[in-house]
C-alpha cells in the first residue's frame, strides 16, 4: 500500500461542510479582532483612507499590489499579535517578567509592520500629492 494512502486515511474525509465552516470560523475571528482590538479598528480606518486615496490619484496596478500586500500584511500581524496576547492572558493572567517580554515583542512585530506599511504609503503617495514623476 502506497504510503500517501495512510497520509489521506488519517486526515479523515474531505467535507464541503467542514471547508465552509472554517471560512465561518475565520470571519469570527475577523470579527473578534475588529471589535476587541482599537489598533485594527484603527488601521481600518486607515485602510480605508489610504484606498480611497488610490482611487482618486489613480495610483498604477504595481502601486496597488504594495498597498493592498502592506494593509493586509499588517492585519496579519495585528491578528497574530492578539493571538499571543490571548494564550498569554490565558496561560497567565498573573503579572510575570516573560509574558511582559512575548507581549512586548509582539507589539514590536506589530510595529515594525505599521511602519513598513506607512513608508511604502509614503513612497507612493508623495510623488502624486507633489506631482513629481512616479
Ligand atoms: N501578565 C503580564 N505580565 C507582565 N507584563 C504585562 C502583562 N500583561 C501585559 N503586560 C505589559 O503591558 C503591556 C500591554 O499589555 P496588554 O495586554 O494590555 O496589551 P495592549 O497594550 O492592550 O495591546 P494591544 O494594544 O495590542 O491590545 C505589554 O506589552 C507588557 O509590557
Amino acid at each position: 500500500m502506497p504510503l500517501y494512502f495512510f497520509h489521506f486515511y488519517y486526515m479523515g474525509q474531505f467535507s464541503v461542510k467542514d471547508r465552509i465552516m472554517s471560512f465561518k470560523y475565520a470571519f469570527k475571528g475577523i470579527y473578534f479582532l475588529l471589535k476587541e482590538e482599537h489598533n485594527a479598528r484603527i488601521h481600518l480606518v486607515a485602510s480605508l483612507f489610504v484606498v480611497i486615496l488610490g482611487f482618486y490619484f489613480r495610483i498604477k496596478a504595481a502601486e496597488w499590489q504594495w498597498l493592498i500586500f502592506s494593509i493586509s500584511f499588517v492585519f496579519v500581524v495585528e491578528a497574530l499579535n492578539t493571538c499571543i496576547e490571548n494564550l498569554a492572558d490565558f496561560i497567565h493572567l498573573d503579572q510575570h517578567p516573560q509574558i511582559g517580554k512575548i507581549k512586548d515583542i509582539a507589539a514590536a512585530a506589530v510595529l515594525i509592520s505599521a511602519i513598513g506599511a506607512a513608508l511604502i504609503g509614503l513612497i507612493i503617495f508623495i510623488p502624486y500629492l507633489y506631482d513629481l514623476p512616479s
